[in-house]
């Protein structure tokens, strides 16, 4: 055993070094393809926590000639598994309890009155008004209820809620087309185009939280996605969605340097996509003030180069509920730049209106199509009318 003393010296030498060098190599690696993003708080040096199943294929750089990175999301252990959408717009209820005494229950309460006098009734329009429902419709939805009480003389309460709920769902439309387009096209050859969607909106509304929702709604739903960071006006944006992506395992494209050509982002994801086999591709945009010519051309850029290599499939205006009616200047603008195909609106659990739903549909002719319901990962529901006003009328 003393003979053999050298020789399991040696022998441990080279097996401690073989050790470190592994260790080291490993550790350049990581470094090598990008640091995690912030607010992970999970420490990647742990072997047991760092889970990469999959073998890495080349997502270091960008499509040929490209000036964006690809931060790719493999060495984010524990990818969360989102919350399925569906059901997720029960939860209004909930946050509209908690803001305040919400519009359904003020129309209830005014309805519900014994002999509804010509100031009940002008109540009824001011309460519809102040939710920034809008005029046309507030008048219309009126007419409607008031016809219904003298033919119907509708009086016990589980009528005229009743009533109440099959009009206000007419006003919010049930026929409107609310499906996201988010499906990929596939040629004859079996090539497959990323469906391309495009979030636009002014400063602070939302956009990069919602493209991060979305992103888990779509891949709870089974879809490959692949992010572009092309709000390259404020640097942190692109650490937020990266930090959205890597948490569900989806890449982000984001410029190399600070100030980059925004539509330049937006096409590399795009190429991105297709190169990953990707079926959806959502690109965030810089917030921008629709009065702002300037900035209104380069969503213009944006749209026309990213058409050059796949077709927009949906154009998402991200509007901050709790503004109203000002909301509703900005999705003209943009609807007209643009072509806004569906409208996504944010925290409407801080407001206890609602009616700026029917409001932007009117003006616009488009459908609501995402509510924002809070700052939770999964607090973003697939909008229906009829999910809405139960939720307006039980709250
Ligand atoms: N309560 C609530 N807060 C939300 C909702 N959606 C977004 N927010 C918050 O709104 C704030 C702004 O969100 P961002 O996603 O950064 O907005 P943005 O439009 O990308 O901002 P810019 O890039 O500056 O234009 C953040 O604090 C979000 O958490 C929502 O549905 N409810």
């Amino acid at each position: 055993m003393t003979d053999q003393l050298p020789l399991w010296i040696s022998l441990a030498v080279l097996v401690l070094g073989t050790l470190g060098f592994v260790g080291y190599s490993s550790t350049r690696g990581r470094s090598h393809r990008g640091e995690l993003p912030p607010g992970t708080d999970t420490d990647v040096d742990d072997p047991t926590t760092t889970d990469v199943t999959e073998p890495a294929p080349d997502t270091t750089t960008g499509p040929a000639g490209s000036i964006t990175d690809v931060v790719e999301p493999l060495l984010v252990p524990d990818v969360e598994v989102p919350e399925a959408p569906a059901g997720r717009l029960a939860r209004l209820r909930d946050r509209l309890a908690r803001s305040g005494s919400p519009l359904g229950t003020r129309l209830l309460s005014v309805l519900s009155r014994d002999h509804l006098s010509e100031d009940d009734w002008d109540e009824l329009e001011e309460t519809l008004l102040l939710a920034d429902v809008g005029a046309g419709p507030a008048g219309e939805l009126i007419d409607a209820l008031r016809t219904r009480v003298r033919v119907e003389g509708v009086k016990d309460p589980v009528g005229v809620r009743s009533m109440l709920r099959q009009e206000l769902v007419a006003l919010v439309d049930p026929t409107l087309d609310r499906s996201l387009g988010t499906t990929p096209t596939l040629a004859e050859d079996g090539t497959k185009t990323p469906a391309v969607v495009l979030v636009v909106g002014v400063n602070g509304t939302g956009k990069t939280t919602t493209v991060g929702k979305l992103t888990r709604v779509l891949v709870a739903e089974g879809s490959t996605v692949v992010l572009g960071a092309a709000d390259t006006f404020r640097a942190a944006a692109a650490d937020q969605l990266t930090t959205w992506g890597a948490r569900v395992g989806v890449e982000t494209v984001r410029s190399a340097k600070d100030g980059a050509d925004p539509a330049s982002v937006a096409f590399d994801a795009v190429r991105t996509g297709r190169a990953r086999d990707a079926d959806v591709v959502l690109v965030d945009t810089a917030g921008r003030l629709q009065n702002k010519a300037g900035l209104m051309d380069e969503l213009g850029k944006i749209t026309r180069v990213i058409t050059k290599d796949a077709p927009l499939t949906e154009v998402l205006l991200v509007l901050d509920a709790t503004t109203g009616q000002n909301g509703l200047n900005q999705a003209r603008v943009f609807a007209e730049v643009a072509g806004v195909t569906g409208i996504v609106l944010t925290k409407l659990d801080g407001t206890a209106k609602g009616g700026i739903v029917v409001a932007v549909q009117r003006e616009l002719g488009v459908p609501v199509k995402l509510v924002g319901l809070g700052e939770g990962p999964d607090d973003l529901a697939p909008f229906d009318a009829e999910g809405f006003v139960d939720a307006l009328l039980q709250g």
